[in-house]
């Protein structure tokens, strides 16, 4: 019998520099499915870096990356880190093409049948209102707009570990709800989720876990800090105070 694993990546040892100046350095990271975790940290910390050190888009000069519970790469690529979590961005790419067209691209990543699919794109287009906006280009759409679109791609694509840069940064808090709602869809379908963000509110409350970036060193906990103007998932009031 096979053991199934959760899918999950892991970093040991690592230390981050730019230009020879360290950035951070932390013993050891575990992103995990069903972890849901709150990363925080003043401006220009590393949360970002972290971010893309984790989904394999850059590399640090010190550490070892490994994943495990993910399909094999296909023999011809390389099995990396690249792929494995999907990375988020808070000002995100999207491709040069029509709303619809940045859905269906995303529908390609999918491993759902026909039908199912097909819902799903739906199904994503309702939640982010983005009905009245698919035949405009992508090009056009105001931040928040752009946030919504990859959000509402992430959710299609549906990934075991989905890292969230910023994701409501953009919004006004009718859309910000949108979002969390489909963020809090892919917490309970069992997606991993590293959340960063400067607004204390219904999305920090998701969270389960905390990593603070401080003083060059990532530290870990499974405490969630509560902050006192910190609001339920389903308020309608969303808090503009510093989470640093
Ligand atoms: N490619 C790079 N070369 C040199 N320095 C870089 C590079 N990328 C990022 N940095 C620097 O590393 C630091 C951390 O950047 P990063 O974007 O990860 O911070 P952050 O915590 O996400 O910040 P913010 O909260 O403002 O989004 C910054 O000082 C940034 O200028």
């Amino acid at each position: 019998m096979t053991t199934v694993h959760k899918a999950q990546i892991n970093a040991e040892h690592v230390v981050m520099r730019f230009n020879d100046k360290v950035l951070f350095s932390f013993a050891k990271l575990t992103f995990a499915q069903g972890d849901v975790i709150y990363l925080q940290g003043d401006n220009g910390t590393g949360k970002s870096t972290l971010m893309k050190l984790l989904a394999g888009l850059i590399h640090a000069p010190e550490g070892k990356f490994s994943h495990q519970g993910f399909e094999k790469a296909a023999w011809w690529r390389k099995d990396g880190m690249l792929g494995k979590a999907l990375y988020l961005h808070q000002h995100p790419y999207l491709f040069d093409g029509s709303v619809e067209y940045n859905l269906k691209f995303a529908a390609n990543q999918s491993k759902l049948d026909q039908s199912a699919l097909t819902e799903r794109i739906d199904q994503a287009i309702e939640m982010a209102q983005l009905k009245h906006l698919l035949t405009r280009n992508a090009s056009d759409l105001s931040g928040g707009e752009r946030q919504r679109l990859a959000m509402a791609r992430a959710w299609i694509v549906q990934p075991k570990l989905l890292m969230l840069d910023e994701p409501i940064s953009n919004m006004d808090k009718p859309s910000q709800r949108l979002v969390l709602a489909m963020i809090n869809q892919l917490k309970d379908d069992g997606t991993g989720l590293l959340i960063s963000s400067h607004q204390t509110c219904g999305l920090t409350a998701l969270c389960q876990k905390h990593w603070h970036i401080a003083k060059q060193q990532i530290t870990v906990s499974d405490h969630v800090p509560s902050f006192s103007t910190q609001q339920p998932i389903n308020s309608t009031g969303l808090n503009y105070v510093s989470a640093n």
